[in-house]
């Protein structure tokens, strides 16, 4: 028999374009006040084909919403020296409010060298030690931009999280690490879960909020989900669709959708979910980058 979808389908693309609107009069308002334009660079090396999606989504829609875009494509030869070169470059740039390098960066490169050395005020990924180190003790950091999409929706499908139990399965520094940080600060009961974890289906059957970011297709299964839970799935992977088509692919995230949406309360698609939200969350890391920068209180944009 199939499966029903019952769930709320929380719709990452619908609420991305709303908080792109938001950052849109944000900039507005800054060019208008303040003679301001917000500048976010973006630095490619190599060409993985999947990065090139997002990038040119992140271009494109930097430009719609008023800012300026800068967008470096470099070799997949380029040194660490080169890269640093570029990064320094960048951070003493004025017209370049956020900088982000996408990653994985070839092995030639150490990436906590680079993402060091970006400008933590710049750092509009989150992820400088100064930012994580902020974001772990309470401070004002940027904050990585999957997991602050992540919480809006969910706060906005659950409003006050207040003593719910959460799992975060994955402990990624980019990824499941602040999300868990963010989610202990909305005051949940917090599990992280890992490739170590005994009975993963066990820890998560006991949670109200499931948050999957573990890069592996639908390994989290629909029967461990609890009744009525909030899902959100991280994971974006590509696989082989031979029913669509001979040598076709499509996008499945890290939990079985059909079946953990007959069981959830409310869930995020892949795609249409967290990806359209992270691309939002960089643009509004960008603006409030751009107010700290120049000491503007962004409440009064
Ligand atoms: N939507 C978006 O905007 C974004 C999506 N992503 C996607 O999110 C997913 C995760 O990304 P990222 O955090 O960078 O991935 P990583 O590979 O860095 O981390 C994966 C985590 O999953 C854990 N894990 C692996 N296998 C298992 C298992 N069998 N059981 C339990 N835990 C397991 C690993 O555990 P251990 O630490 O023990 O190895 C690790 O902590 C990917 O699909 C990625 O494409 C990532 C960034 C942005
Ligand atoms: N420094 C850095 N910062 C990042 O934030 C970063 C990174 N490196 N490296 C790669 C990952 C991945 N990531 C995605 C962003 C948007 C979508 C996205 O918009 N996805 C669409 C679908 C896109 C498609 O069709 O392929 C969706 O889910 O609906 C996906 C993935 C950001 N990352």
């Amino acid at each position: 028999m199939p499966t029903e979808t019952t769930a709320k389908i929380i719709d990452g693309k619908a609420f991305s374009a709303k908080v792109r609107e938001g950052v849109a009069k944000d900039v507005a308002s800054l060019k208008e006040k303040h003679g301001i334009t917000p500048g976010l660079a973006v630095v490619i090396v190599g060409e993985d084909p999947a990065s090139q999606v997002y990038v040119r989504n992140k271009v494109k829609q930097t430009g719609e919403t008023g800012m300026n875009s800068f967008h470096f494509e470099m070799p997949d030869t380029t040194s660490q020296e080169e890269l640093l070169a570029k990064v320094n470059e960048l951070n003493e740039d004025p017209a370049v409010n956020g900088i982000l390098v996408q990653l994985p960066l070839p092995k030639q490169i150490d990436e906590a060298s680079v993402i060091n050395a970006i400008a933590p005020e710049k750092d509009v990924d989150g992820f400088h030690v100064i930012n994580s180190g902020l974001l772990a003790t309470g401070g004002d950091a940027m904050v990585p931009c999957t997991p602050l999409g992540c919480l809006l929706m969910l706060q906005d499908t659950l409003g006050d999280m207040s003593g719910k139990k959460a799992i975060v399965v994955g402990r990624s520094n980019i990824v499941g690490k602040p999300m868990a940080q963010l989610l202990l600060d909305a005051n949940c009961t917090v599990t992280i879960a890992h490739s170590r974890t005994k009975d993963l289906a066990a820890e998560v059957a006991q949670a109200d909020i499931v948050v999957a970011a573990v890069g592996r297709p639908e390994m989290v299964k629909g029967d461990w989900i609890k009744e009525g839970a909030t899902v959100i799935d991280v994971g974006i992977n590509r696989i082989d669709a031979p029913e669509r088509g001979e040598g076709k692919t499509r996008l499945v995230g890290d939990v079985e959708f059909e079946t953990a949406a007959a069981r959830a309360g409310a869930i995020t698609p892949v795609p249409g979910g967290v990806g359209p939200m992270t691309i939002a969350c960089l643009l509004k890391n960008t603006v409030t980058a751009t107010c700290r920068q120049n000491n503007i209180d962004p409440d009064t944009l």
